[in-house]
């Protein structure tokens, strides 16, 4: 019996990159998955295991990232072309080059005074799920309004270090990091406060507090981001006793571009999808009775 090789590809797939572009205290963003297949003369690595010809999935990666810090990201027909273009003109073991680009689109958050200094805050459009969860034991009621899927992302303003180290410690301690998360937060009302038909506008008051207050915190870890999120809610809200936040700190890893002899001075970062870290807490207006009937 006699086998052959058949139609073949290889590349690195899902290459999330988010590259930041600064003008001044206005930064934009652009924020891709980026899919490289190549196939040509890829005989060898197949039938004997001789690489010779075989450009390293590793290498197609830096190159995205090195593209992006090169030449930015325009329209992405022309940045997936022009990495097309490279693989197949660069190396002649390669015949044929499939560059897929998907983006993922962001939102400006306004600051609450009017554009000023900091324009560095952005939400991904599309709207986020909205939810309610009512309770009721035959006597008392309590309602539990919230949001999931709300993704908001900060390309400065925040910092992490004078964290405890072990000796499992690498992380470098930061000044200046992109802070990126997926709010989950839920709220609970105070009583009947709410009259029947006040809670879109309850809901529409919070999330706006939660953005503003996510946009203009330093922040010098999710924690206190998360805290000045629910607190801002509830300085906000008289409707609103208790506010529960879950976020996932969505990591932004700044690209090591030296060996390319390229600067990365916060410009190109790649957005990891797991682990990430889960940052959970509850905040309370004073005084608030534990209400057991709002566990959910
Ligand atoms: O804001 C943060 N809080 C942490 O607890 C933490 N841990 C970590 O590795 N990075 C971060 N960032």
């Amino acid at each position: 019996m006699s086998v052959v090789l058949g139609t073949n590809r290889y590349g690195k797939a899902e290459t999330r990159v988010v590259r930041v572009v600064k003008n001044g205290g206005t930064h934009e963003i652009r924020d891709l998955n980026v899919s490289v297949a190549l196939s040509g003369d890829m005989a060898e690595t197949h039938l004997t295991g001789g690489n010779s010809k075989v450009l390293p999935t590793d290498t197609q990666k830096n190159t995205v990232y090195a593209f992006a810090k090169e030449h930015g990201v325009g329209e992405i027909e022309e940045f997936a072309l022009l990495l097309a273009r490279h693989f197949v003109d660069s190396q002649p073991s390669i015949h044929l080059a499939r560059v897929a680009v998907e983006e993922y689109f962001w939102d400006r958050v306004e600051p609450a005074g009017g554009p000023g200094e900091r324009r560095h805050s952005f939400v991904r459009s599309g709207r986020e799920t909205r939810t309610a969860v009512a309770h009721y034991d035959g006597e008392r009621a309590t309602l539990v309004s919230g949001l999931k899927d709300l993704v908001v992302l900060n390309t400065t303003g925040s910092e992490f270090w004078g964290y405890l180290k072990d000796r499992y410690t690498t992380l470098a301690e930061t000044r200046d990091r992109v802070l990126a998360t997926q709010v989950t937060a839920t709220w609970r009302h105070v009583g009947h406060t709410v009259g029947r038909s006040d809670y879109a506008k309850s809901y529409a008051r919070a999330r706006r507090h939660l953005l503003e207050a996510f946009a203009e915190t330093h922040s010098l870890s999710l924690q206190q981001t998360l805290y000045a999120m629910g607190a801002r809610v509830i300085e906000n809200g008289p409707e609103i006793c208790e506010v529960r936040l879950a976020l996932p700190n969505k990591h932004h890893f700044l690209v090591d571009l030296a060996p390319f002899g390229l600067e990365n001075d916060g410009e190109v970062f790649y957005a990891a999808d797991r682990p990430y870290g889960l940052i959970e807490g509850t905040v309370l207006r004073e005084g608030t009775p534990d209400d057991t009937l709002a566990w959910r």
